[in-house]
């Protein structure tokens, strides 16, 4: 018995500007995961892996070399294990192979971690034929990567506003356990049975988008993780700047859908005083960019901002992409950090499963 399917599940960029941890966008790169399970074959083949899981990684992906190959390491197969564990399925099924093609910068603020568990949660739900709805898969997903922004739109796709139902304390406590007791170890299989994750913990909507707006990305050569720059977030906020910011957040998903785009809207409404001011010390050229780069001195530029946690700045716009792009480059340039650049349209799909013939 032989069966291959296709996982496909979008990078996205998480905040927009003032929608910390609240709004998140799929965008059109995508990565995929080419399983396929032969259990007429190759016991010996897949048994080399403790979990009965061979992976290969393409050499033009992103992290090629640097990806852990072994399936107790990497974080898409980690997440599938976690997935099948709280079913009590311990390991693979016996001949499955994983071929990962990964276009995602890693830490760069493009959802490549978000994408990575996304893509292990449904692995794990397919492989095991669980039959959980994406819903359902989404709290696999906030068990791991705990903000819902990135997950939530590499899961369900288009531009969407999340945030987490409130929790009784035992959900809480079963949430905030170390993510050394959710997802398995690379050692031998311990047979402890991981905490579920509570039941239907996100909210989302989806918004609409002007197709017009397209999503450039300018990607500086140098990672920045995203715990690193969450850890230099203040831990309090003064009213006055959390105001700033839900006036903001409450034009722009509105301001995103009108046609034809205004820059005198959208340029303003993705201004921010939660995250960005404060992730400067970590991204050299940021003020300089987020201050100077306007609708103004660029014709088409419509808003700007961090992608995420960072250091990708996020460039919103309805022509001239390439001009928006070296200028931004420059004065990345200025700083010493090189970049390249995508041109993006947003992923309308999310997440999707491709039965593929053998
Ligand atoms: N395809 C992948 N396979 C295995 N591990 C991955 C993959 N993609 C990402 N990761 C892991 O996730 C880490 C990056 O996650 P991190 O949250 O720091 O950044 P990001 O998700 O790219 O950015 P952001 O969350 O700001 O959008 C990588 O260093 C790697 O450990
Ligand atoms: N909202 C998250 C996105 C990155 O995962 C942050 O800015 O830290």
């Amino acid at each position: 018995m032989s069966r291959s399917f296709l996982i496909k599940v979008p990078a996205s960029s998480a905040n927009i500007g003032p929608g910390y941890d609240v709004l998140g966008v799929g965008l059109g790169l995508f990565l995929e995961l080419e399983v396929t399970i032969d259990s007429s074959s190759s016991a010996t083949d897949t048994s080399a892996d403790s979990n009965n899981c061979l992976i290969s990684y393409s050499e033009d992906s992103e992290g090629f070399g640097n990806v852990p190959l072994s399936s107790g390491d990497n974080l898409i197969t980690k997440t599938a294990l976690y997935v099948l564990r709280c079913s009590n399925i311990r390991k693979f099924p016996l001949g499955t192979k994983v071929h990962i093609r990964n276009p995602i910068p890693l830490g760069r603020g493009l959802g490549s971690s978000g994408a990575a568990v996304v893509a292990g949660v449904m692995l794990g739900n397919e492989v095991g034929q669980l039959g959980f709805s994406k819903q359902r898969m989404l709290d696999f997903c906030l068990m791991i990567e705990r903000h819902p922004d990135n997950i939530t739109a590499a899961m369900m796709g288009s531009f969407c506003g999340s945030f987490l139902r409130d929790m009784t304390p035992e959900e809480v406590e079963r949430r905030s356990m170390p993510l050394s007791k959710v997802l398995p170890g690379s050692g031998e299989d311990t047979g402890i049975v991981p905490p579920l994750p509570p039941n239907d913990t996100g909210r989302h909507v989806k918004y609409n988008w002007n197709p017009k707006i397209k999503c450039i990305a300018i990607i500086p050569q140098f990672e920045l993780s995203t715990a690193d720059s969450r850890s230099v977030l203040p831990k309090a906020y003064t009213t006055e700047d959390l105001v700033f910011n839900l006036q903001r957040l409450a034009v722009l998903t509105n301001a995103l859908t009108l046609d034809p785009p205004n820059p005198d809207l959208i340029y303003p409404a993705m201004q921010d005083r939660v995250h960005q001011p404060y992730r400067k010390i970590l991204i050299p050229g940021l003020t300089e960019i987020l201050q100077n780069v306007t609708p103004k001195t660029n014709k088409g530029l419509l808003g700007i901002c961090l992608s995420g946690a960072g250091p990708t700045i996020l460039a919103l716009a309805n022509e001239n992409f390439e001009d928006i792009a070296n200028e931004i480059i420059n004065k990345f340039n200025k700083e010493n950090v090189k970049c390249t650049w995508k041109l993006l349209d947003v992923a309308h799909d999310g997440a999707t499963v491709e039965q593929l013939s053998v």
